[in-house]
């Protein structure tokens, strides 16, 4: 009964082990997904632009090791806004089924504004790094 316990409970272990293992690839699967949406979207072509003159400028320009690490996080804090801002547009638009609303002018813009202060966040620190060190 011991054994017959001790090895039920070791198969359902192991199984739970392997669904948790399941939906943790599944998680990582759908935000890759969620991330292969993004080029189809209007600014993304823009920060696709905007980073590779800022790397290409990084590497002309032979930054040292933590020069990188401020342009890398300048480059993935406006990446991380506006990927949470086009979920969020994506979302209002469901929600008011493209009716005008004025709640939803509101989340849309607070939602852009801060896009907004995460590039000139990223342009002061780009400035920073490529014109004052
Ligand atoms: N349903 C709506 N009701 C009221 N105002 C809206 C609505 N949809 C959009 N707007 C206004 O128009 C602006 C632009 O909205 P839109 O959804 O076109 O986003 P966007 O900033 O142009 O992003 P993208 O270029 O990625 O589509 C919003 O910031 C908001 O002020």
């Amino acid at each position: 009964m011991t054994t017959m316990n001790h090895v039920t409970k070791k198969t359902m272990n192991r199984s739970s082990k392997n669904m948790t293992l399941t939906s943790r690839r599944n998680s990582i699967i759908y935000a890759l997904n969620g991330i292969k949406l993004l080029p189809g979207e209007p600014n993304i072509k823009l920060h696709i632009i905007a980073t590779a003159v800022v790397v290409i400028a990084g590497f002309l320009k032979h930054l040292n090791g933590n020069q990188w690490i401020a342009i890398v996080a300048a480059i993935a804090l406006v990446w991380i806004c506006e990927t949470i801002n086009t979920a969020i547009e994506k979302l209002c638009d469901f929600a008011c089924n493209m009716e005008r609303s004025d709640a939803i002018k509101a989340v849309k813009d607070i939602s852009a504004g801060a896009v907004l202060m995460a590039s000139a966040t990223s342009v002061v620190i780009a400035v920073i790094v490529f014109f004052f060190q």
